[in-house]
């Protein structure tokens, strides 16, 4: 059991299955897919493109609905979008016209929070993750690393007990990718959540996860469930040695038996 995760589970899916029904006919996209999250463990899903790691974070935001099985969240089943947690996508979203403070506020304007109770914490958040010069610049002033640091804060603002990261670093350069790796990491140790991190990269899984659950293509289904027993916090450094490679090098395993070039 990771330092940050309690027994409690947070994240019941059980037996998800996901059809898609396309032009030529039904696409079954997860296949029985089964998997408990502890309260404050960070979770990620890799593998390959198409695989159904979006599809089964998106049966579990609510956002989507799931063909067949069963999915709790804090002990409440999911059957429609869920209003409690965070999402962070790979594209930031944000609202081109509105400045950086702003566009965080969106999440309290739409829960219809304290105004200045939540731009304090809104100002913190983004102090926190080196926004604190940038709170009235516009997005499009901002590099990729840093509006996505800004939708970070904005999925965070309410402190979601959960959140849901669908690749949210893939679109950006290798550097700004550890950076943010790191970035979430503090987040994380200072504010225990639980985390369910979609990505398609094996060392970043390593880096933050308590557990990497790797997927088969097509249709998905759980290949096999890695624990990373790193001590934390985790570095990059910590990337060359022999104990990080041993987890590489189980995780390629696992993609070289499923035929996968990894
Ligand atoms: N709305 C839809 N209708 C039909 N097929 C879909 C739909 N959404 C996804 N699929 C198919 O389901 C499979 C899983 O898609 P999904 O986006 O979940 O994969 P993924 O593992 O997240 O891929 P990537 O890593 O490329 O984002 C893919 O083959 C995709 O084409």
């Amino acid at each position: 059991m990771p330092a940050q995760a309690t027994a409690r589970p947070s994240v019941i899916i059980d037996d998800v299955s996901q059809v898609y029904p396309t032009r030529n006919g039904d696409y079954l996209a997860l296949d029985r897919v089964s998997l408990t999250i502890a309260q404050g463990e960070f979770v990620s899903l890799l593998g390959p493109s198409g695989c159904g790691k979006s599809t089964l974070l998106k049966a579990v935001s609510g956002l989507t609905r799931h063909t067949s099985g069963r999915i709790e969240i804090g002990g409440h089943p999911v059957v429609k979008p869920q209003t409690d947690i965070g999402i962070v996508f790979q594209e930031p979203f944000l609202l081109e016209w509105r400045s950086v403070l702003r566009n965080v506020m969106l999440q309290a304007e739409f829960r219809k929070l304290d105004k200045a109770v939540y731009t304090e914490k809104a100002r913190d958040l983004l102090e926190r993750v080196g926004l604190g010069g940038f709170l009235d610049s516009l997005p499009h002033e901002l590099s990729g690393g840093m509006r996505q640091r800004a939708a970070i804060c904005r999925a965070m603002l309410h402190d979601p007990s959960l959140l849901l990261m669908d690749e949210p670093f893939g679109a950006l350069d290798a550097m700004t990718r550890d950076n943010l790796n790191l970035l979430l990491q503090d987040i994380w140790l200072r504010s225990p959540k639980t985390v369910l991190f979609v990505t398609h990269g094996v060392t970043e899984a390593i880096l933050l996860s308590d557990r990497v659950v790797v997927m088969s293509p097509r249709p998905g289904r759980i290949a096999e469930v890695i624990t990373i027993d790193l001590p934390r916090p985790r570095t990059l450094k910590l990337r060359a040695t022999p104990e990080f490679g041993r987890y590489a090098h189980q995780i390629h395993e696992v993609f070289r038996s499923l035929g996968v070039d990894s």
